[in-house]
């Protein structure tokens, strides 16, 4: 093997990952965005640009917008960012720019140092900067990004690869789940937007139990999982014995009356979609992909339930984990020094009591579903431990009020010329230490 062939990357473990640039699988990579007012076109593109500039073969990637604002506006930026996007990808290639989200790029911060940078590249840069303003792949790999986080370590694909391209050891890995980090926050972090507790020292302790919760954006999911299968099913007993003998009629019980997606759904949990590089008739598939993107196309099938995304809370994504974990998947954590992605924490205190509201809603709404962590560690796999991390998270909301009161202590005692500390008088069994 020609060791311009290898593509190696570090894990904090010490994991290498050895592959041939060929042998990489494919990956689909979504951004999410839905109100072009919040999130400002420019915001969205600069995240797709930075997630088609990785470092990964551009053969084997395929990049999905979804706008639920179905706003013209952020789809006439993106057209224009693919023109932009032909001359900044070989321009981040060629002078392996670090941050390849153009708007961070282009702060006075990265700056090139005209003492030590070529003529050549002085050159190119000023050109780029001129330009700043201006069902069909089945990839085995997904992933995920809100419109507001860009690629901040273009190796992040490869470090993810590390423990999602099949070894034997982490073969029951379902998804390797990035950090939030965000940049430009407030000093001190007065709200918490940094999630460092959730994330510090929750996130990395359950690491240690069955992986980290899922949280959205910069997750990277095996496309079979996100289908339902198990880890006990391994790719040969399922194509064998579960997806040979099942009927068409019951796939499409389960997947929707696509033909074509029924297809590709086989070929992902049976594995054959691992090495398929190059989408399928473009022009079909679009017509394939407009029907089944239809609002009606999932009445009376798994999807929402047993296969895709969870539904039935607002933070579908912990949900969604948990329906994975509960079947015994683990997941990792990917924090190379550089953090994978980057992105923009709201700051002022209505947003982000909103945000907040809603994450811990949506936590509680889970316990009152099919997932409630209890029920699938009682008749599932999910272990002891995870359970409590689980409940931990899902009942914030109900911590509000014993917190609050708690809080509110030293107020009270101040007013009212009390204390809520014992008062010295420890009663005829203390015993005062010798003087
Ligand atoms: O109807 C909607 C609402 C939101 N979004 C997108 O979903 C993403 C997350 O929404 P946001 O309002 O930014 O929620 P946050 O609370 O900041 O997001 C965190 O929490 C969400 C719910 O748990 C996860 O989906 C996210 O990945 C995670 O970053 C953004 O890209 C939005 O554009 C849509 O596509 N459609």
């Amino acid at each position: 093997m020609a060791t311009h062939d290898l593509y190696e990357s570090y894990y904090n473990f010490d994991l290498k990952l050895y592959v041939r640039m060929d042998e990489l699988p494919p990956m689909d990579m979504f951004v999410t965005t839905a109100d072009p007012v919040l999130e400002p076109p420019i915001i969205t593109v600069n995240t797709v640009l930075s997630l088609l500039a990785i470092d990964y073969p551009v053969n084997k990637l395929a990049c999905y917008v979804s706008d639920d604002g179905a706003s013209p506006i952020t789809f006439y930026s993106l057209t224009e960012a693919l023109k932009f996007a032909k001359i900044w990808i070989p321009y981040c290639k060629k002078h392996n720019v670090q941050v390849r989200a153009p708007f961070r790029y282009f702060t006075s911060e990265n700056q090139p140092q005209s003492n030590i940078a070529s003529s050549e590249f002085l050159q190119e840069w000023t050109h780029m900067k001129g330009r700043v303003s201006g069902v069909m792949t089945n990839a085995p790999v997904m992933l995920n990004v809100d419109c507001d986080m860009f690629v901040n370590n273009p190796q992040i694909a490869l470090h993810a690869m590390c423990f999602l391209v099949d070894n034997e050891k982490e073969r029951d890995i379902a998804y390797v789940q990035c950090p939030q980090v965000f940049y430009g926050g407030l000093k001190d972090d007065p709200f918490g937007n940094q999630l460092i507790i959730l994330q510090e020292y929750l996130g990395r302790g359950i690491g240690g139990i069955q992986g980290p919760f899922y949280s959205g954006t910069g997750c990277f999911h095996r496309r079979k999982v996100i289908y339902g299968l198990s880890p006990n099913e391994t790719t040969e007993t399922k194509v064998f014995s579960s997806f040979n003998v099942k009927s068409v009629e019951e796939l499409k019980n389960t997947f929707g009356h696509s033909t074509k997606l029924v297809e590709s759904a086989v070929k992902a949990l049976s594995g054959l979609n691992e090495s398929s590089s190059s989408p399928s008739d473009s022009t079909s598939s679009i017509e394939e992909a407009i029907q089944v993107a239809g609002a009606t196309y999932e009445f009376n099938t798994q999807w929402g339930n047993k296969v895709g995304y969870m539904y039935g809370s607002t933070t579908e994504d912990v949900q969604t984990g948990l329906r994975i974990q509960s079947k015994g998947w683990r997941s990792v954590y990917s924090t190379p020094k550089t953090p994978g992605f980057l992105g923009c924490a709201p700051t002022s205190l209505p947003v982000i009591m909103v945000q907040q509201a809603r994450w811990t809603t949506g936590l509680l709404e889970i316990l009152f579903t099919n997932n409630n962590p209890i029920l699938v560690t009682i008749f599932e796999n999910l272990r002891f431990r995870h359970c409590l991390a689980y409940l931990y998270c899902n009942t914030w909301a109900m911590r509000s009020l014993p917190e609050l009161c708690y809080n509110a202590l030293p107020a009270y005692c101040l007013l009212s010329n009390t204390s809520f500390l014992p008062s010295g008088d420890y009663g005829p069994y203390y015993r005062k230490p010798k003087q």
